[in-house]
């Protein structure tokens, strides 16, 4: 179109406003549209209208867009490449669940009108998301019913969102790319989040994922993120570690040890992990790292100090068994190199390194310590177990495929290899555990690999005491503080042998609460009914959860149960269940 029919576009004769004005010549449109002369001319003759206003404006409309469209992506895209500073990060950093929890809490997040619902398949809704519970006490608790209560968490959806930030100007976008991989493996996705601002420095987007870490952290501060390995298919494309979860962190109370030797503990990892540690050591030659061997029967608390560790030291954890079937030295190897600089590792099970690959005798090893497991166990084991068999846990869920050439076992040599890499001198803390420490070879545990040991042994009496007192207490404060019990059903006072029922005059009812100093009371009677060094504190644990709501039945039951328990371990029977 030449500039000559483009001046014929508009009839520049009339007032500015007379829409007239805008008839494009009949030439000109009888060009865009075929046979508009014979389709205007019928209609002025049999309407009397002239519709070439209309099909002028709305050409003219069309054009304005479509140019105006133009215009603004050869701007955007100068803009982009000149004036737009950005920060891209994938879904496996750890900063993308944080930034699109933020962007999710923002104004933005809230009034975007494409989101995306997040509602896990089986995941456990907390107890916030749906308010106060109002459950019936008298009622048996459904928990579909109540988890259907929960609103999905919403996110925004892919796509491009504007917001301000200190008073300044910021671009999310949130995409999803195909990951490139080999043509037998199943097509997967990959998504990205960018984040820009106007400007040539990244600078103002770095002061805002400080902040973003911050808020993440101050939301999840009694959280402990835990990580195992990927399984072997996806480890290529999605790094090593997947998070498993992330739940309330364990409070070191919790875990009942001799003070002396907890304080011990964490004085040295403080030590280790205090900001001015790794100069010192690489001023003396010494690897920055730091080694805890964790041993004693199962149930005794070596897990449960781990994650309280995590917890009191604000540190994700990474948890890896050896007992994983599919591991191999190079995964293991892998495992290790890809540890954030500080963390917690956790290698349960390290006696069953060398098994496999030294003694090439995998089944008859893997027999003999499943009899000896076998034989020490009890209910609370058993349970254990079976949680780890249904998350897909330590006992090969987690590895997946499991292809028939992995010869499973990991060497000693490998399991040195691996935690004396170079990676790994970088500021983990190593806690390894084991139920036969009897078995370890010394080089694993020489100083330098293991650099404090810590023995855990069948429940004191002194943790006796101290699981029934949290059992039963809310509230540890000094003072005549109320504790626990709040069902309304009347205590039978039923005593099995007579002895127990007779420790508290049972003049308490189940709905009545007891004052910490009768609670006291009880856990020093029950710490004097329960023998030492025989039962676990997990199964004293195990016992009391039965009878969590009323202390007084735990108190009648208690001396059946440590009989029969007693008995049982006695017949080395393989599976104790006494509750
Ligand atoms: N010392 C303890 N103080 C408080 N609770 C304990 C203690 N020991 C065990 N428990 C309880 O028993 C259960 C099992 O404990 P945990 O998994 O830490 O034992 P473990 O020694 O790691 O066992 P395993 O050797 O079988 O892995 C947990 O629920 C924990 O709360």
């Amino acid at each position: 179109m030449d500039i000559k029919k483009l001046r014929l576009v508009l009839n520049s004769t009339g007032e500015a406003g007379n829409l007239s004005q805008l008839n494009l010549a009949p030439n000109l449109l009888e060009t865009f549209i075929p046979g508009y002369g014979l389709i205007s001319k019928f209609i002025l003759d049999t309407f009397g209208f002239d519709i070439g206003v209309v099909v002028s404006a709305g050409l003219l409309i069309f054009a304005t867009g479509t140019a105006w469209k133009y215009v603004s992506k050869l701007a955007w895209t100068f803009l982009n490449q000149y004036l737009v500073a950005s920060v891209y990060f994938d879904d496996h950093d750890d900063l993308f669940p944080s930034v699109l929890a933020w962007i999710a809490d923002q104004r933005v997040g809230r009034v975007a009108r494409r989101l995306k619902a997040v509602s896990k398949q089986g995941s456990s809704p907390e107890e916030d998301d749906v308010g106060e519970m109002d459950n019936d006490p008298a009622e048996l608790f459904h928990f579909g019913r109540w988890a259907a209560k929960v609103p999905p968490k919403y996110e925004p959806y892919f796509g491009s969102y504007q917001f301000t930030f200190g008073y300044r100007f910021f671009i999310f976008e949130r995409g999803k790319r195909e990951k490139s991989s080999s043509p037998w493996q199943p097509r997967s996705e990959e998504e990205h989040i960018v984040l820009k601002t106007f400007g040539w420095s990244t600078a103002p987007i770095k002061a805002l994922l400080v902040h973003i870490k911050q808020w993440s952290i101050e939301r999840e501060n009694s959280i402990t993120v835990i990580k195992r390995p990927q399984s072997k298919e996806i480890r290529r494309y999605q790094g090593a570690w997947s998070r498993v979860t992330s739940r309330p962190s364990r409070p070191m109370e919790t875990v009942v040890l001799d003070p002396e030797q907890k304080e011990a503990l964490i004085a040295d990892v403080n030590e280790y992990l205090s900001p001015a540690s790794p100069r010192w050591y690489a001023v003396r030659g010494i690897p920055y790292r730091r080694g805890y061997l964790f041993y004693g029967p199962p149930g005794t608390g070596k897990s449960s100090l781990s994650f309280a560790l995590a917890g009191l030291f604000g540190l994700n954890i990474f948890v890896i068994s050896l007992l994983e079937p599919t591991l191999t030295e190079s995964d293991l190897m892998q495992l290790f190199n890809n540890l954030p600089r500080r963390c917690i590792v956790l290698l349960e099970d390290i006696d069953t390194a060398g098994l496999a690959r030294e003694e090439e005798k995998l089944d008859d090893t893997t027999k003999d310590k499943k009899e000896e497991k076998d034989e020490k166990f009890s209910a609370a084991d058993l349970a254990k177990e079976l949680r780890k068999t249904a998350g897909g846990g330590r006992r090969g869920g987690g590895g997946g495929g499991g292809s028939d050439d992995l010869k499973p076992g990991i060497s000693l040599s490998g399991l040195l290899n691996a935690i004396d890499g170079v990676a790994s001198h970088e500021g983990r803390v190593l806690v390894m555990t084991t139920n036969h420490p009897e078995k370890l070879d010394s080089a694993l545990i020489r100083p330098g690999r293991v650099d404090m040991q810590v023995a855990f042994t069948l429940a004191t009496k002194h943790q006796t005491r101290e699981i029934f007192s949290r059992m039963y207490s809310t509230d540890h404060d000094t003072g005549p503080k109320k504790s626990v019990i709040g069902i309304t059903v009347t205590s039978n006072g039923h005593s099995p042998n007579g002895t127990a029922g007779k420790l508290l005059t049972n003049n308490h009812k189940i709905g009545e609460a007891y004052t910490r100093d009768e609670i006291e009371e009880l856990a020093d009677k029950f710490a004097d009914l329960v023998p030492e060094g025989k039962f676990s504190p997990a199964e004293v644990q195990n016992f009391l959860i039965t009878r969590k709501k009323d202390p007084q039945r735990a108190m009648d039951d208690v001396a059946l149960w440590r009989d029969q328990l007693l008995e049982a371990k006695e017949r080395k029977s393989k599976i104790v269940f006494v509750q």
